[in-house]
């Protein structure tokens, strides 16, 4: 047996959610440049749980399931306001995802139905959740979601408390569509491998989201927004670049396991992080961004991934640093819920093997002999 490192290459499911073939991205069949042009996230998870995109009346049902949904339960938030000072994020949501599972009444029930119910209510509680610590650990009190709201719009209402401008609310939304899913990304891969077991979604999504929260994956946004700020101004890109390549570090948002010739969900953030740091009269994230992109992939022939552009389009919404891997989190919801639903519906136990490299013909030695 040999090991084929990291999977590459592997084929480990048949999948009918999303497909990347020769560096084209599509959901259910759509291009996502169309979907980045045309669509809404809700739109999007309605094309992900069912595979085709909603009529009007599904969109609405859906619409009004997730805004019906989005409260969390009072002992889940009670939870989160005893979490200890400083933690991460991402580990808040994760104990936070975890904590929805104990107040649901139908976590253990593995019907069909009541899974599709369960996703619905992962969808629309995740930003409830991330808002709610956001506030909370900085001295506020949560903000109840609207009913009426998308997912975009709740999300950063219930963050800063006020009503958020048209601008962010798209641009916020075009990230989420941009986000959604990725085929058999680590967190997806995780999830799936966690419910082949056939234990239940939320320990599927807990995974996901520890798996997600790696600088290699999902993280990776929030390192790039911490290389930014670390940079500061243009006359220091070249020199931060060239020592990170010169020492044989990576750079992060950089290069891709599947994507040799770029990310196609990259040009939407580039377009979205000019227009919006300009905004915000703060052209230089952008100028500095696009000349890491130039020296990166100029001189490593190694392109910006989805995570690169997305820092600086989140920094200029004036979103907390450390909330951008939760926000990745929020949008990967639809992906990780459509491949669990998916994986329980023609389940295998997902198990390979491993090539032993350890010692041979060893035997027990008594403790005071060794
Ligand atoms: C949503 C997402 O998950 S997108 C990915 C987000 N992650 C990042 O942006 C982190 C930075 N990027 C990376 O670490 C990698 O490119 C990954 C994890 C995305 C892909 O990893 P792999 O397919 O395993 O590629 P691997 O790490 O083996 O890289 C191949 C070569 O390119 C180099 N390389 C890859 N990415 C980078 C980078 N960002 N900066 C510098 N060098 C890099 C590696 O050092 C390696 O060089 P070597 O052959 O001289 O040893
Ligand atoms: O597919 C991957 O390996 C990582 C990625 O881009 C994603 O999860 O969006």
């Amino acid at each position: 047996m040999t090991a084929t490192r990291g999977l590459e290459g592997i084929v480990a499911a048949e999948s009918s959610i999303c497909s990347i073939v020769d560096g084209v991205l599509c959901y259910g069949g759509i291009n996502i440049d169309e979907l980045a042009e045309h669509a809404t996230f809700e739109e999007v998870v309605y094309l992900l749980w069912h595979g085709a995109l909603p009529k009007r009346d599904q969109l609405e049902t859906l619409k009004k399931q997730l805004g019906e949904s989005a409260a969390v339960p009072a002992e889940v938030i009670e939870s989160i306001r005893n979490y200890p000072q400083g933690i991460h994020p991402m580990a808040a949501l994760r104990t936070a995802v975890s904590s929805l599972a104990l107040y649901d009444t139908e976590a253990q029930d593995m019907s069909t139905e009541a899974n599709y119910r369960k996703a619905i209510r992962l969808m629309a509680q995740t930003p409830t959740l991330i808002a709610a610590y956001a506030r909370l650990r900085n001295g506020l009190e949560p903000v109840a979601p609207k009913v009426e709201y998308t997912i975009a719009q709740n999300f950063l209402y219930m963050l800063k408390g006020e009503e958020p401008t048209e601008t962010a609310v798209k641009a916020l939304d075009v990230a989420l569509i941009l986000h959604a899913d990725h085929e058999l990304n680590a967190s997806t891969f995780a999830a799936r491998v966690t419910v082949a077991t056939l234990t239940d979604i939320y320990s599927g999504i807990v995974s996901a989201i520890g798996t997600l929260k790696g600088p290699l994956h999902g993280g990776a946004n929030e390192a790039v927004a911490k290389m930014l700020t670390e940079i500061g101004s243009m006359d220091k890109v070249e020199g931060y670049v060239r020592s990170k390549l010169d020492n044989k570090e990576k750079i992060m948002g950089f290069g891709h396991r599947v994507y040799k010739d770029g990310d196609p969900r990259a040009k939407w953030l580039k377009q979205m992080s000019k227009a919006l740091t300009t905004q915000i009269g703060r052209p230089e994230l952008y100028e500095m961004s696009v000349k890491i992109d130039d020296m990166v992939t100029g001189e490593k022939g190694l392109k910006p991934n989805v995570d690169f552009y997305s820092a600086s389009v989140y920094i200029s919404l004036g979103l907390e640093i450390d909330l951008f891997t939760p926000i990745f989190a929020i949008s990967r919801m639809s992906g990780w819920t459509a491949h669990i639903m998916e994986q329980y519906e023609n389940n295998r136990l997902i198990r390979p093997r491993a090539d032993y490299t350890g010692p041979v013909n060893q035997h027990y030695v008594p403790i005071d002999r060794r």
